[in-house]
């Protein structure tokens, strides 16, 4: 999978994808309105709120861009419904052909994981009959419980052609309190590289790995080191934007080839019409031009 997310990378000449975590107070009014006429003040009204707008986003800039990355704790959020929706987003995305991130930042035992596995990125069988979950095409993994808990992903990477990405080291201010520790001299951030790289020898996929690494924009060090050390695994790099990574915070995330990450921005892309210059009934538009920068803004670095 790695590989058609390298090659619609290419096409686009934008190695990022559109965050999709909506918010409520990201939905105009009138579209969260209608809904609540229609269902009232519900986890349904939301739901088809989220989905409603995530369409108008995909419509908007799903030629400029290979992938998008619902972040699944908004749609949770609410519930059956919003879980649905949650479904429906990856589906539509799915239809218009661009790749899909699921970040869940799933990991438990073996058995667990296996379930995880199935559900996001796999498929079950009932009686003979194969179903799918989620069926979103990469998914972020936590890899705190070991190699038990991230081989089933890797597996199904392997039978199912999907990918994964490990969190290695992870954008948010506190990211230092465990993964920077030092063990035996070395960082926990890049003890979890190496198993990563150890892992993602298990599903090559062309030059990279189909086993991927989460790697925050927001410690550009940190990042440097990391693609020192692996250079066969693809970065998908948060921080950028919202959380103040910048384009020359996400060089050293690329090789020097121009390849090796997928940059995400969710707030930044999905809220741009909140700028002055929008209103909320331009929303879809603002994000298309938020994309545009964003796609030149990195393209300048690289
Ligand atoms: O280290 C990490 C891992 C995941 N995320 C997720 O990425 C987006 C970032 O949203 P922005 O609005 O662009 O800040 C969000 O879904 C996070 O859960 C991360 O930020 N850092």
């Amino acid at each position: 999978m790695i590989a058609k997310l390298i090659e619609k990378i290419k096409q686009t000449n934008a190695p990022i994808c559109v965050g999709l975590d909506p918010l409520i107070s990201h939905i105009p009014d009138y579209i969260l309105d209608e809904k609540i006429k229609k269902y009232g003040k519900s986890t349904k009204a939301v739901a088809e709120a989220f989905y409603d707008f995530n369409m108008a986003i995909i419509d908007k800039t799903y030629d400029l861009i290979p992938a998008v990355k619902p972040q699944i704790a908004m749609y949770e959020e609410f519930g059956i419904d919003g879980m649905i929706a949650y479904k429906n987003t990856v589906e539509y995305a799915k239809s218009k052909g661009l790749i899909v991130i699921g970040d869940a930042k799933r990991g438990d035992i073996g058995s667990t994981s296996l379930a995880y596995a199935k559900a996001h990125i796999g498929v079950s069988e009932i009686l003979g009959e194969k179903v799918s979950g989620f069926d979103t095409d990469f998914v972020t993994v936590n890899p705190y419980l070991g190699t038990d808990g991230v081989k089933p992903f890797i597996d199904v990477c392997n039978s199912e052609d999907k990918g994964i990405f490990v969190l290695v080291k992870t954008s948010n201010p506190s990211s230092g309190e465990f993964q920077d520790r030092l063990i035996e001299g070395t960082p926990l951030y890049e003890l979890v590289a190496n198993k990563t790289c150890e892992w993602g020898a298990m599903s090559m996929d062309g030059e990279y790995s189909n086993v991927g690494a989460v790697v925050g924009a927001t410690y550009p060090k940190m990042s440097a080191i990391l693609r020192e050390k692996m250079p066969h695994t693809f970065f998908l790099v948060p921080g950028y934007g919202a959380q103040g990574g910048t384009a020359e915070d996400l060089k050293p995330c690329f090789n020097k080839d121009g390849l090796g990450a997928i940059v995400n921005s969710s707030r930044g892309i999905i809220a741009a019409y909140k700028q002055e210059k929008y209103s909320s009934l331009d929303f879809a538009d603002a994000s298309r031009a938020a994309v545009k920068d964003m796609i030149a803004d990195i393209n300048r670095v690289l």
